[in-house]
């Protein structure tokens, strides 16, 4: 089995969703914000329509593997253990007295109780009584501050790993509360029997050196097909992550083309899929008021050792159209007024997943984008999401696609 991902909407077979944990019931007023998140969450209500969402993608036909039980089952897997040793319980996050005592604790800890702690972050009691060392580090802190951090947006697997074609890139991520998803994400795909198996294509992220500016993440990353891949940058792509990631699709030999979209750095547009998605073969749902001067460029491959021309596009639809050979491509944008679009936008009513062609999942609240795409002959499946889409992602951003069939045009 390998796994591959040839279009935005083509037939959806297998993914990647986290269904919230331990995470949850740590968001407190006071740390939300810097968590990413806009509220405290009803962790319970956010399992129960977690649940709700995986029961319609298995509906849809999907394979959904649950991303906690693979970290669990690939800790127990040779080597994944030191990985994490060598990568987060070390001298420089934790101090040099906790270094021993806790890589103890990593290899000691049974894994689903330590897949469970590196998603759900641990707290100075949960380990005090096990850690002797004169530690300053343990000294500082209360006894409810955060040993180690919380991760609640593992909830949004689109971003901290992306299959492009048959390659995966896993990402380094742009904002703090969110770094170390990559390392949890990299001991599952270097260590978990179902990827182990296979023929890993990494275009980037799987290595350890610093990548400062050059950020990329998920949400960002759209595979739009023949051969040709979307990128936003903003908030959390930057020019210098897009240029690697690009250099490295057009060296895998799959990608001739990258359109990159210039997107606002303001958190309502964190990402490319809170402004569009693809969602039929000819068909992109899109904010209507996106700001008329942003930016695109179209990179395209020089030779096959990554090199690549720029180009300013002076519109962007047009220059999708070609690439993708569609002759009347269709922007959809919901006909409604400047503020009801900016609260749809908000809740994520332009983040749809498709698991087929013209057949989307996205949050029901999102009632005038739903019914104007249903009149326009798509499917839209209603997704519950009063909880979850307090963390500002939709049911694209909760999925990665690690299996998905080309669509033709
Ligand atoms: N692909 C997406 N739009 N993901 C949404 C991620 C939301 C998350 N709270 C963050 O700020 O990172």
């Amino acid at each position: 089995m390998s796994f591959h991902v040839d279009s935005e909407v083509g037939l959806l077979k297998q993914a990647i969703v986290h269904r919230p944990g331990l995470e949850l019931t740590r968001l407190t007023p006071a740390n939300v914000e810097e968590l990413l998140f806009d509220d405290v969450i009803w962790a319970d209500r956010a399992r129960l329509e977690h649940a709700a969402f995986v029961g319609q993608l298995e509906a849809g036909g999907v394979l959904v593997h649950e991303f906690e039980t693979l970290l669990a089952e690939a800790l127990d897997q040779t080597g994944a253990r030191t990985f994490l040793q060598e990568r987060l319980t070390t001298a420089t996050r934790f101090g040099p007295a906790l270094d021993a005592p806790l890589d103890e604790l990593v290899a000691s800890t049974p894994a689903p109780i330590l897949a469970s702690l590196l998603i759900g972050g641990v707290l100075k009691r949960d380990v005090a009584a096990l850690l002797h060392a004169p530690s300053l580090l343990m000294e500082y802190l209360a006894p409810d501050d955060f040993l180690l951090r919380p991760l609640p947006n593992h909830l949004f697997q689109r971003d901290n790993s992306a299959w492009i074609y048959d390659g995966v890139s896993v990402n380094p991520m742009a904002k703090p509360a969110r770094q170390r998803e990559t390392i949890n994400s990299r001991v599952v795909y270097n260590f978990h029997p179902m990827f182990a198996a296979t023929q890993m294509n990494y275009l980037y992220g799987n290595d350890s050196s610093a990548h400062d500016t050059a950020t990329v993440e998920g949400g960002d990353i759209t595979v739009i097909g023949n051969r040709a891949v979307m990128i936003g940058m903003g908030e959390r792509s930057t020019p210098q992550g897009v240029e690697i990631l690009s250099r490295s699709l057009f060296q895998s030999g799959n990608v001739d083309t990258v359109i990159v979209v210039e997107l606002p750095k303001e958190r309502a547009f964190m990402h490319l899929d809170t402004v569009m998605t693809m969602i039929d073969r000819d068909a992109f749902c899109v904010y209507p008021f996106l700001p008329a001067e942003l930016r695109s460029f179209t990179l395209k491959a020089m030779g096959d050792g990554g090199d690549f021309k720029i180009e300013e596009n002076s519109e962007l639809f047009p220059v999708v159209a070609e690439v993708l050979g569609v002759d009347d491509l269709r922007i959809l944008k919901t006909p409604i007024d400047k503020m009801g679009a900016a609260r749809e936008q908000w809740d994520d009513g332009n983040n749809f997943l498709a698991v087929a062609p013209g057949v989307i999942l996205g949050y029901e609240r999102n009632v005038a984008t739903n019914a104007y795409l249903a009149d326009q002959g798509i499917r839209v499946v209603p997704v519950v999401g009063e909880e979850l889409g307090r963390g500002r992602g939709g049911p694209r951003c909760m999925t990665c696609p690690i299996e998905r069939e080309a669509v033709s045009a």
